[in-house]
This record gives C-alpha cells, structure tokens and sequence, in this order.
C-alpha cells in the first residue's frame, strides 16, 4: 500500500529539517506525523495509542531542543514512533518491529538521537538524572536532558527513586515531563492517579496557576531572566497554596502545568521557557491517549497495540493462527484461577499493571475483591504476595517474565528465604516475539532455578498449565511452603479442547511421551510441540525417545537416569537462555552422577536475539522443528535404525 507522506512531513527526515519551519506550520507537521502514525501501523501493527497521544508533545520538543545533543529519553518507548519518524527513521518505519527490521523501542545502537534503550517501563528518570549530573561533571551547562515518563510509569519504585535523588541535585539541568493520559495499557491504578487528577482538577490549584503562567508571560516580555521568573511563580505558588502542598514541590522539583498536551504553540512556548529555567523540574502534561484516531480514543486498551486494522472503518483485523481455536495460554490461566478460585477461598490474584495482557481481568471482572492490579510495580507485587502468603493466602503473582527480572530479590529475600509458597506465573516466557530482547523472557529458568524453595515447571499445552496451576494451590503443595514458577510462552497453545477435568502432577514428575531408540529428546513446556513435529519427520530414519521434562527444578532424577543409562546421544530443548537453563541442569546432573552421554542443548544462545515473529527466532536459534531435524542429522549416531 502506497503511504503519502503530507506536504511538510514529505521533507522532514531529521529535526534539523523541522526546525526550518515557523512555528504556525507545527499544526499541519502534527496533522500530517499523526496520519502517518496511523496508516503505517494500521498496516505494519504495533503500538498505537501511545504514540498518537504525544504527537505534538514530540514535535514540539524536537523543534525546540537541539537533539541528538540534548539528551531525550522515551520512557517505555512504545510512545516514541513519532520520535523515530522525525529523527531519520520515517523511510524505515514499515519495517518497524519487523524480522530484520528497526526496533519498536528506542535504541541506542540505531540512532544517536535515541539516548536511551528502552522497553520496560519507569528507567527515564534515573537515565536522565544521570545523564545531566554526567554532563555536569564534563563541564558541558548548556546540554539539556529531558524525561518523558507516563503515568502509568510513574508509579514503579524505580521512579520514585529517581525523583528522590534528583531533587537532592540543585544544579541538575533535568526537565521530567510527565504525560498523563490517565492510563497504563488498562485504566491506571493507585493512589498517585487520584493525587494527579486532584491537582488536575483543583479549582485553587488551576486558579493559581493560570495566574502564575500569566505572570510568567508578562515578565518575559520585561526581559526578566528565568531564575527571577521561576522565584516569582514559586513565591506565588507557594504563598497560595500552602494548605494544598504540591508532592513534586515537596522533593524539591519545581512543577509546571498542568498544560494541555494537545496545544502545539503552548507547548513549544512553555517548553522554551523550561530551557531557562535552571535545577530539576517537571512538567505536568495532559493528553488522551489515542488522540485523533477516534476508536482509539474510545477503547484505549484495545487501541494500545491493536495489531492490523481497516483505518477507515476502524475494524480489527483478525490474525490467521495455525491452531484455530486453540486459547492463548493467558487465557487458560485467567479461566483456570477463576476456576480454582471457585471452589479455593484461600487463592487470591496480583498482577502489575498488566491486567489484559495476563488475562487476570477475567477474574477481576468475576470475584473483584480476590484479584488486584497494583500498578507497574513489580516488585512491590512480589512482596505484596509474600506478606498476604503470611496470611494463608495462595497467591498467584502473574508477571510476564522479563519484568519479573526487575523483582528478583524480593522473589529470593521476600519469599524464598521466608519459605512462602507464592505462585509465580511467568507469562511470555521465552521469545515475546515483536518487543525484542527487552522483553524476551529468556532468563527466567536459569535465575529461578537457583534460588532455594524455588520450584521451576513448564506445561507442553494448555492441560498441562491447568494441571500445574491446580497443583500450586493444593493444600499439601501450599504446606511445604517452597514456592513455584510456573513459565509458559506468549500466544496460542496447541489444545483446542482444553478445558479437561483437573488431575494430579507430583512435584519433579517428568514423563515419557515416546520409546526411541537412537537418542532421547528432553524438552522443557511448549518446546515439547516442535519436538513432536520433528520426530515425524525423523522416523523411520531416526528411533527418537521424547521426554516432558516439565520441571526444570525439582529434576526428574529417575526419568534422568532411564536416559542416561540408556542413551549416548540426548539433546535438550528449552525456550530460554542455554546459560544456566535446563540444559546446563541436566548437564549437572549427568557429571554429578558419573555419566558421559553426548549432550547437545538447543536454546537461546548467549548473544541478543532481536525482534520478529517468535517462529522466525525459533529458526534462527534453531530449535524449532527443521531446527531440531538439523541437530539430530548432524549427530552422526552410529547404528541407528536406518
Ligand atoms: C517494568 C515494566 N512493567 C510493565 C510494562 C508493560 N507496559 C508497557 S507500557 C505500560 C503502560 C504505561 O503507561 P504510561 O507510562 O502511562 O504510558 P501510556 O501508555 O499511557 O502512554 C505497561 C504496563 C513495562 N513495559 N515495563
Ligand atoms: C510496551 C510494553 O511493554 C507492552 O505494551 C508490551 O508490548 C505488551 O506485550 P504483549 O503484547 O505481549 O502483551
Ligand atoms: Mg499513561
């Protein structure tokens, strides 16, 4: 499909070209940027909303700041398609988050205007400061380092941090803006989205501070400096509103706003006084998210990252998947807790922000005050489990795998050493597909595995994660007090009917699927499939043994030595890092008890995958079926049945 590209936006390939412009041309540039947005991701899929809702807010600071040395940082990035169409990429942008193609987040290595990689959420602020206090120390005053940060991202500990330290740095010439569009990928949560709206919709406050921004108008035109300026509006502020603190005033970060995010001249004007004014401050910005895609703005969860869509009727495409009506594994869970929950009073759910994506809503939809999203805030969700394990909850703690990297102590100093059995679910574990290596869940068996009373299990299909999750919550599992990972992938599963009657898994039971007789296949959860796949290619050639590991920690030591006695040449396959995953454990296993098989480990290598289809990095790591066909021809086994 041929994307026109608007008049202006047809010449603007980096910010030096937009800077050539008049300020009454922004508009149109907006107009033109926001179009391009929607006819390439209606037909290339990605984020959406996001980037949409910071349309002007990203013409405007690349026509004000001098970027790439003014140091800019998207927090998250899913909001930085905009940024990327402005700073040399527009030409590229069709093969944005495709195989191959640039990354759907800022990254450092593809650009020099993308300060900072990006991916998960609430690190802009800390970056930033960094950056400034680095510039400091190299004597460079006139840079400007500027965080946009969400808020949704704004309620991760990580943040807080950040503003923590950065109002101790009087001298850091830091700008946060804060784009608030009231919403995380769901509805935001927690106390700070109701302080926000409070001082959005404060009568005293707004009074004040459209007096205040007047005032600054006046004194600008007296050729006031902006220190003398910024001393006025906090006296006024201040003055007025000392019944009503301001909690960025408090850390001592000078706030602005709140402004309306969607009005280019105000905001290039207020982000233009902002350069003069010294220290660290925050700018407070309104804006809808999806704003001017109507649907979007309507429906601003599903419009997130929609996928493919009819731009002019605003449908959804439908994707065409290889097993129609098998579930996603996030569904299966979000039915199964609900299910479990029936008839368990004790189970509880906790997501961290991730409402839809875990599918935990189909639970805070049935039983609300059993199922909580506690904000982006992983590790608070951890601990926040542990405590209510205290109290003889079954807790299932659902977090995508690599934002579960971000809480790894409070898994081992909060739960593990405190013997709390807690229910980790890792969903989009292994490749996440289009994110890229931010977000691939490649760690998660190797750093789980080695934390004491830490159980690690994977399920081949859907039945398998009912079995595991029915197991997690038994009383006798919930009285040993280990806890358990429960890791399964992103996307579909392989069992059209799934919704099979509960039945017993022991912990650390692995099973034979297939007798063989040349060499033994150990998979580990859905990995399983494409092993299956391959041994229908490989008989008769190959007499192929498979075994379901299923548990990466506690190993099946019996399973282990049936194969090792057995077999000279095994091969294990697993969707996560070869560096410490099942592989290496099984490894461990076969040095420690003295055995000498021919081991290959099929798995995510020790390098940066990057992005594309979860089938296309299985190939090039090489552990999907023809993958695994590969490996087993190249073994030269002798005396095999062919
Ligand atoms: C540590 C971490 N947890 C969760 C996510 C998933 N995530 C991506 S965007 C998003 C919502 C961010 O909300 P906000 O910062 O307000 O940005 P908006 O989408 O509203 O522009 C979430 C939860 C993430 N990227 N990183
Ligand atoms: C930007 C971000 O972190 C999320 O939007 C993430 O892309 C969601 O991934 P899923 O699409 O797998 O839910
Ligand atoms: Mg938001």
């Amino acid at each position: 499909m041929l994307i026109t590209q608007g008049d202006l936006l047809k010449d603007i390939n980096l910010p030096e070209d937009l800077k050539k412009l008049r300020p009454d041309q922004m508009h149109q540039v907006c107009q033109e940027l926001r179009q391009y947005i929607i006819d390439m991701v209606s037909v290339h899929g990605g984020h959406f909303g996001a980037s949409l809702g910071v349309v002007e807010l990203t013409v405007a600071l690349h026509y004000v700041l001098n970027t790439p040395d003014d140091q800019l940082i998207w927090d998250v990035g899913h909001q930085a398609y905009g940024h990327k169409i402005l700073t040399g990429r527009k030409d590229k942008f069709y093969t944005n988050r495709i195989y191959g193609g640039i990354s759907g987040f800022p990254k450092r290595k593809e650009s020099e205007y993308d300060s900072f990689g990006v991916g998960h959420s609430s690190t802009s602020i800390s970056a930033a400061l960094g950056m400034a206090m680095g510039s400091l120390h190299n004597g460079e005053k006139h840079r400007q380092h500027v965080a946009v940060i969400g808020d949704g991202a704004l309620t991760a500990g990580l943040a807080f941090e950040g503003m923590n330290h950065a109002g101790s740095i009087n001298d850091a010439n830091l700008l946060i803006i804060l784009n608030d569009n009231c919403m995380a990928i769901d509805p935001n949560v927690g106390a700070l989205k109701e302080y926000l709206t409070d001082i959005t919709t404060s009568k005293t406050y707004n009074k004040v501070k459209d007096e205040v921004w007047n005032l600054l108008g006046k004194m600008s035109k007296f050729g006031k400096s902006a220190r003398d300026i910024v001393a006025k509006v906090e006296n006024a502020m201040k003055g007025a509103l000392l019944s009503q603190s301001n909690f960025f005033e408090a850390l001592n970060l000078r706030y602005f706003g709140p402004i309306d995010g969607h009005d280019i001249d105000h905001l290039v004007a207020v982000l233009n006084d902002m350069k003069n004014i010294p220290g660290p401050k925050i700018l407070h910005v309104l804006t809808v998210k999806g704003k001017g895609y109507a649907p979007a703005e309507l429906d601003q969860t599903k419009w997130h990252a929609p996928g493919l869509f009819d731009k002019v009727t605003g449908e959804i495409k439908k994707k065409i998947i290889t097993h129609p009506t098998a579930p996603k594994y996030q569904d299966v869970f979000g039915h199964t807790i609900v299910e479990l929950a029936e008839k368990n009073p004790k189970i509880v759910g906790i997501t961290p922000a991730m409402p839809s994506g875990s599918s935990l809503n189909i639970m805070m939809k049935a039983m609300p005050d059993r199922a909580f999203d506690v904000g982006i805030a992983e590790q608070h969700a951890v601990t926040l489990s542990a405590g209510m394990a205290t109290r003889g909850l079954a807790v299932y703690c659902n977090i995508y795998s690599s934002f579960m990297q971000r809480a790894y102590d409070q898994v081992i100093h909060d739960v593990c050493i405190q013997n709390l059995p807690v229910i980790f679910c890792l969903d989009r574990a292994g490749f996440a597909g289009a994110d890229g290596p931010t977000h691939h869940g490649a760690y998660d068996i190797a750093f789980m595995r080695c934390i004491p009373n830490m159980v690690v299990a994977s399920p081949m299909n859907e039945e398998e994660l009912r079995n595991l999750m029915f197991l997690a919550q038994s009383d006798s599992f919930q009285a040993g007090g280990e806890a358990i990972t429960l890791r399964y992938p992103r996307g579909e599963g392989v069992m059209p009917d799934w919704r099979k009657p509960f039945s017993e898994i022991k912990v650390g039971e692995g099973r034979k699927l297939k007798e063989g007789e040349d060499l033994a296949i150990l998979s580990f959860g859905p990995t399983g499939n494409e092993v299956i796949k391959a041994i229908e290619t490989l008989e008769p050639e190959f007499s192929v043994a498979h075994y379901d590991m299923r548990f990466a920690k506690p190993l099946d030591e019996a399973l282990l030595h049936e194969v090792f006695e057995k077999f000279t040449h095994v091969i294990t396959v697993e969707d996560g890092c070869l560096q410490g995953g099942i592989g290496s454990a099984i490894l461990e296993f076969m040095v420690d008890h003295g055995y000498s098989s021919k081991v290959k480990r099929l798995g995510i290598p020790d390098r940066l995958v990057e992005h594309g289809e979860q089938y296309q990095l299985y190939a090039e790591c090489g552990y999907d079926a023809k993958g695994i066909v590969e490996t087993v021809r190249s073994l030269q086994i002798q005396g095999h049945l062919a």
